[in-house]
């Protein structure tokens, strides 16, 4: 099957206009793809846990999640966000299914190991490939929110950029990153440019110079893993340029592509 995995950030999640819902829809009624929603919703937990008061930081685009944020992130991602995204769907012609990784284990995970603790923060070990291959059988566009369960049932919380590589590595697909810039951009000479491909070794050296920062480390380095482990292609786009994806599936040069190959061709 020719699978796309879509991750919608949660950075553009309210903006996205509805071309961008319409163009899904159409990419799946006419058989071009087979359209897997993973979202995220970074800045609608922030502004929960905020009011909430309850404080929240981010180690390498991480959150660190303790018990009560947990909490907090499985109800705004797996309660609103999700069902929100099904409902734009519906609302452009199609039909969307909106299920929890935690939902009959689709995304088994275990703990993260980094050297800094972060909690409850996950990582994906496997993904229940049938369950969504059943879920396009019946016509249905699967919306995944990030969070992910192990076999004691200790749920984690998953970057969304994380989620949707390990999708795209279990179906072999290839794979959207939609955001809110137009790329990778990297400063030269006080110009802002933004790359139109980025191979491994340029993507670590940006992070090393603090060039990308925050929530592009996860998605760069997501993309990239992906690439070594069975996806077919992996770039970032702007979804708040109209046809940012479907000028992308038509070839066109937009956004910025991932490579896995290690050399450094343009910083
Ligand atoms: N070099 C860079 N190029 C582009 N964006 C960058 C870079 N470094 C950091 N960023 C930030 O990464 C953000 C996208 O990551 P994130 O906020 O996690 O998005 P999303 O919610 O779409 O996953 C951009 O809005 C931008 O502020
Ligand atoms: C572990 C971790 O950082 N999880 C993310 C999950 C949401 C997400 O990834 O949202 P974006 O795609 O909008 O960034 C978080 O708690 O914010």
């Amino acid at each position: 099957m020719n699978y796309l995995v879509i991750k919608c950030g949660g950075s553009v999640l309210e903006q996205l206009p509805a071309a961008f819902y319409k163009n899904l829809v159409h990419l799946q009624q006419t058989g071009q793809c087979q359209p897997v929603i993973v979202h995220g919703g970074g800045p609608l937990i922030s502004s929960l846990l905020k009011k909430l008061g309850v404080e929240t930081t981010f180690v390498n685009g991480l959150r660190v999640t303790t018990e009560e944020v947990l909490h907090i992130v499985e109800m705004v991602l797996s309660g609103s966000v999700n069902k929100q995204l099904v409902g734009h769907i519906r609302k452009a012609g199609g039909d969307a299914y909106g299920i929890s990784g935690v939902d009959g284990g689709l995304l088994q995970a275990r703990a993260v190991d980094t050297s800094v603790p972060l909690g409850f923060v996950g990582e994906v070990i496997g993904v229940k490939k049938e369950y969504i291959d059943h879920l396009l059988e019946l016509g249905l566009i699967p919306v995944i929110s990030p969070l992910g369960i192990d076999e004691y049932g200790q749920k984690y919380n998953i970057n969304g950029d994380v989620a949707a590589s390990a999708v795209a590595q279990a179906l072999g697909a290839k794979l959207c990153f939609i955001s809110d810039i137009p790329g990778v951009f990297v400063e030269k000479n006080g110009v802002k440019t933004t790359l139109h491909e980025l191979s491994k070794a340029e993507a670590e050296k940006l992070i090393d110079d603090q060039i990308i920062t925050g929530g592009m480390i996860p998605k760069v380095r997501a993309a990239i893993d992906g690439l070594t482990h069975n996806v077919q292609e992996a770039v970032i786009l702007n979804g708040l340029e109209e046809n940012s994806l479907s000028d992308y599936l038509n070839g066109k040069t937009i956004g910025t592509k991932l490579m896995a190959s290690e050399g450094i061709y343009h910083v």
